[in-house]
């Protein structure tokens, strides 16, 4: 590949009057020029080989649809490379994680609401389509008829005092024009002093401090349940009347018979209640792993990896938003050496929170056509992960069939290992199909990423996978 500072210019046009006599020295002169200019261009070359092996940076770039996982890998990440930051942020999650749990329990009264009942019987479009099940033609879910749930008003009223908390952890933790969490809380005085009287974590200084400030890991902050205004105290105060919701049998009936899979929605954590609205809570690395927060715009995160013989790498990571008005984003990230792309197979039967006639696996797969063709990406090693791998083996036992909402399918069984690999060789045939680079290979692994035994080891592989490729095109191997 020749330079584009190289100093050889367009090749001599012999004039027509010119003599062979006077053609000579000027043909030698660009000669000598050409091979001065090779030879720049063969250092410059080695040079840039030299400046990146010492520098040794792999730039990684996280794609796929929002939900799809891409942030929760980049959790993994962290934990696995930089865990002392991992956990030096895990009290921040906090907040995150009541909220998550908040709005649980306030979908789940929602959908129980009479009003609502009739409302779904109006517009049968869906509330929240990433715990909503796309009717299939045999069963739709029933909206008026149905089980009836006598303790309704008094779990509304018990459960009355979260609304409000909701309504300010929202405005805490989200983004301008957006409607879900964005963000952690942006510093401790913020979260200490928001609307006055509310509190998530002890502020550094002022009269309220909590009397007990001590640290059970370095640097974080723990004493806020000494804190009368902390959130926590209304959170326990309400555990009672959660779990009674959560247990109720008629609650479960009446939310099977609405197909609303709360378990499949981001940030599942009615399992947990009495943990997590403990007055010592911690959040655990797993309730980090699975906390949402929908990620805007582009964040990089850097990470030095050194192992065995290797002698230290710089990682660039980059996550990206993966709404659809997120990706006009993408596209200035595209010169990275390797790009992970995430689909949720286990999505086949939800819709795009941003567009409700969109099926979530049909969005991953014109995706995915669209990534492994571009032209720009045709030297970019592709590491594809087959999400959520947990939550379709849920769903195929819990009896949704593939073939109601992908035709395709036909009449293969429907159990995981005949659906994970109708995927993988559906998304591996449209790579093979579509890339402007025959010689590419590509790897395929079936994931849940929430899962941090199952994803170590399939990291540690991406990462030979990724530095193998990136050496390769330096041609080191
Ligand atoms: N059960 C299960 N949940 C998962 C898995 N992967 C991700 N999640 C959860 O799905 C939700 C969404 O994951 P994120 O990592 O935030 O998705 P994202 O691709 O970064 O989404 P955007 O930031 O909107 O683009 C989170 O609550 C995760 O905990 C998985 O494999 N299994
Ligand atoms: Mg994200």
């Amino acid at each position: 590949m020749s330079s584009i500072c190289s100093v050889y210019s367009l090749p001599h046009t012999p004039s027509p009057k010119e003599t062979p006599e006077e053609r000579e020295p000027q043909m030698q002169r660009e000669n000598d020029a050409k091979n001065i200019s090779d030879k720049i261009d063969e250092m410059m070359g080695q040079e840039r080989i030299e400046r990146q092996k010492s520098r040794a940076e792999v730039n990684v770039l996280l794609l796929g649809q929002s939900e799809s996982g891409k942030s929760t890998t980049l959790k993994q990440f962290q934990l696995l490379h930089t865990p002392f930051a991992f956990h030096t942020e895990r009290i921040a999650w906090r907040a995150v994680i009541y909220l998550n749990l908040l709005r649980s329990v306030r979908r789940i009264l929602d959908a129980l609401s009479p009003e609502r009942d009739v409302d779904d019987h109006e517009d049968e479009s869906v509330e929240d389509s990433a715990s909503v099940i796309i009717p299939s033609n045999d069963h739709p879910p029933s909206a008026i008829s149905g089980t009836r749930v006598p303790n309704y008003d008094m779990y509304r009223q018990r459960l009355e005092p979260l609304v409000h908390w909701e309504e300010r952890l929202t405005r805490l933790l989200t983004a301008p024009g957006e409607d879900e969490p964005t963000h952690l809380p942006l510093s401790w005085q913020e979260s200490g002093t928001i609307n006055g009287s509310f509190r998530l974590t002890p502020t550094m200084t002022g009269g309220n401090r909590p009397k007990s400030l001590k640290s059970a890991h370095f640097e974080e902050i723990e004493g806020w349940w000494e804190d009368p205004d902390d959130l926590v105290h209304a959170l326990n105060a309400c555990a009672p009347a959660m779990l009674d919701l959560w247990k109720d049998p008629c609650v479960r009936q009446r939310l099977e018979e609405k197909r609303l899979r709360l378990k499949e929605s981001a940030g599942f954590y009615l399992n947990d209640i009495p943990r997590i609205t403990a007055k010592k809570y911690i959040p655990t690395d797993a309730d980090v792993l699975k906390a949402r927060l929908k990620t805007i715009g582009v964040i990089e995160h850097s990470f030095h990896i050194s192992s065995g013989t290797n002698r230290g790498v710089q990682w660039k990571i980059y996550d990206v938003g993966g709404a659809r008005n997120q990706r006009h984003a993408w596209a200035p990230y595209f010169e990275v050496n390797a790009i992970i792309f995430l689909a949720p197979i286990s999505a086949f039967d939800q819709v795009l929170t941003e567009d409700h006639r969109v099926n979530r696996l049909e969005d991953s797969l014109l995706l995915w056509k669209g990534v492994t063709s571009n032209k720009l990406l045709a030297n970019v090693n592709i590491v594809l992960f087959l999400n959520k791998c947990d939550l379709l083996q849920d769903k195929l036992d819990a009896g949704v069939r593939l073939n109601h909402h992908m035709v395709s399918y036909g009449d293969r069984p429907n159990d995981y290992d005949s659906v994970s690999k109708y995927f993988r060789n559906k998304f591996g045939a449209i790579h093979q199909s579509v890339t402007p680079n025959k010689e590419r290979e590509l790897y395929i692994h079936l994931t849940a990423v929430t899962d941090t035994s199952r994803t170590v080891t399939i990291i540690a592989d991406v990462r030979d996978i990724i530095i193998r490729g990136n050496l390769r095109s330096l041609r080191l191997v």
